[in-house]
């Protein structure tokens, strides 16, 4: 009979669905953090190197490599021959290359929950920085403690330091990388989140990521497209 479970012959988890050999890979993107950020901090945390193409955004509107984009528009992410969009699902597909996606199901259903909570966030912050930064700053940063509490409870409630389970997921690096950003925002903003602090400042001592954010290629790329951060 024919199976329809995916998984059913790996004894291991997560599932290597693609059972392929992994890289090299390649971020397509413009010069900023933007939606490549939690990625590259992934990656290099991970040891793998990765190669940059950065498009130039008037080379963008002409429109031609739009064209060839599955939704129209970047990251495009590589992995040897294997083309994938959508930055989410590019860290999802790290996570399981890096086995950084959870001991079990359970674990990788609790990460994804994370990672999409994260993505919550990274949208209203998103929608705030391009389209309302004069006049939606300070309210973001007010109403920020009702988003941040709920990652605080979280992260407290697991005590291994990490959202899920005892090492870091792809998730993680999201929320890592998300929190940078915040902090941008307001250098204050985890004050009142013990839990938060210390796990930003337990991923920036790790020393693959110290040795990333210390990089040229780290520190010259701005946050956002718009210069506003
Ligand atoms: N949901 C997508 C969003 C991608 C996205 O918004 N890409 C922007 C840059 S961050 C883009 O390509 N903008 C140019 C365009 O839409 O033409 C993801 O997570 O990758």
């Amino acid at each position: 009979m024919e199976s329809h479970n995916d998984f059913a012959e790996n004894d291991k988890w997560p599932p290597r669905l693609l059972q392929h050999k992994m890289g090299p890979y390649t971020i397509t993107y413009f010069g900023v953090r933007g939606r490549c950020g939690a990625m590259r901090i992934m990656m290099a945390d991970q040891g793998q190197e990765w190669k940059e193409i950065v498009v130039d955004f008037a080379d963008w509107m002409k429109g031609d490599l739009k064209a060839t984009c599955v939704f129209g528009q970047l990251p495009k992410f590589e992995d040897g021959g294997f083309a994938l969009y959508q930055s989410n699902a590019i860290l999802r597909h790290l996570g399981r290359n890096h086995d950084a996606y959870g001991k079990d199901g359970k674990e990788a259903a609790l990460i994804d929950m994370m990672c999409d909570g994260v993505e919550d966030l990274r949208l209203k912050y998103v929608k705030m920085i391009y389209q309302e930064y004069d006049t939606g700053k300070d309210p973001y940063v007010k109403d920020l403690p009702n988003h941040l509490d709920k990652f605080e409870a979280v992260m407290a409630k697991n005590k291994t330091g990490y959202l899920v389970g005892d090492k870091p997921s792809f998730a993680d690096y999201n929320l890592f990388e998300v929190l940078l950003n915040h902090l941008v925002l307001c250098s204050s903003c985890l004050d009142t989140f013990p839990s938060l602090k210390s796990f930003v400042e337990k991923m920036s001592a790790r020393p693959k990521i110290k040795a990333f954010l210390d990089s040229d290629a780290y520190k010259k790329l701005p946050i956002n497209g718009n210069g506003k951060q």
